[in-house]
């Protein structure tokens, strides 16, 4: 479960995140949406104990980020834009030293079995990352997080430049793993793939949520409506 109690967060004099209070709870696919600069890869690194907070608080599974980041990482699993894996190690390798940093000594066996799940091409698995499209980049981060059995999964902006059927592939895998029970939240630009994948949706606007619905509740007309009309410069004292 993810939880952030009035996080706020100041860059010197700016205040890009403003009491930010949201919940993710178990099995929920949370989208956060918002024009660039609105607060989203602020509130994930604030999440992920990278920044630490101006004032509030973030708590994953319970624990508070900012007194103890290190206990939270064995719950999480994060997948940014540009997945960070070792270019000349293949996917077997990559998955089998991030599952070891977190603890878990896998076989080859199960290595292969949560690329499977993963949705990866088996003729895949022994190819060097660098030979790797963004989509097959992503389906070895979903790997891992079902490697560690992640609680809790960060996302941000997974999707952007991926072809709309990689896009959507994700967003199942993502549905996935939230039948797992995993809390999932996801900055994105996409309201599409937001309306398609999320339980919940929220549109952030200068550091400070504006709305923010359950997504079978709206149509993704009523969606972009809504996001359009905020991002009006009228709309900013909403
Ligand atoms: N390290 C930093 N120092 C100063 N200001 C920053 C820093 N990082 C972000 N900001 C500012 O904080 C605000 C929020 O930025 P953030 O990156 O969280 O937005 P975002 O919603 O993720 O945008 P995008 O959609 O472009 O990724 C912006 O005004 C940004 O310029």
């Amino acid at each position: 479960m993810i939880i952030t109690d009035n996080l706020t967060k100041k860059y010197g004099g700016h205040l890009a995140l403003d009491r930010l209070n949201l919940q993710v709870k178990e099995g929920e696919i949370y989208c956060l949406l918002g024009a660039n600069g609105a607060g989203k890869t602020t509130t994930i690194n604030l999440l992920l104990g990278f920044l630490e907070p101006s004032s509030g608080s973030a708590f994953i599974n319970q624990v508070n980020v900012k007194e103890n980041a290190q206990a939270t990482k064995k719950f999480l699993a994060y997948i940014p834009e540009n997945l960070m894996l070792y270019p000349s190690l293949t996917a077997l390798e990559n998955l089998d030293y991030f599952s070891g940093i977190a603890g878990k000594k896998l076989g080859q066996d199960e290595l292969r079995n949560y690329l499977s799940e993963a949705g990866l091409q088996e003729e895949a698995f022994g190819r060097r990352i660098s030979t790797y499209s963004k989509g097959m980049r992503q389906k070895v981060g979903i790997a891992i997080a079902l490697a560690k059995h992640a609680k809790v999964l960060l996302l941000d902006e997974p999707t952007s430049g991926l072809d709309p059927q990689a896009s959507h592939e994700f967003g199942r895998l993502l549905r996935q793993l939230s039948n797992l029970g995993v809390a999932t939240l996801m900055a994105t630009h996409d309201l599409f793939r937001a309306k398609e994948v999320a339980t919940k949706i929220g549109i952030m606007k200068n550091g400070q949520l504006k709305r923010e619905f359950y997504a079978n509740e709206i149509s993704l007309a009523e969606l972009e409506e809504t996001y359009l009309g905020l991002m009006q410069p009228k709309a900013a004292a909403l």
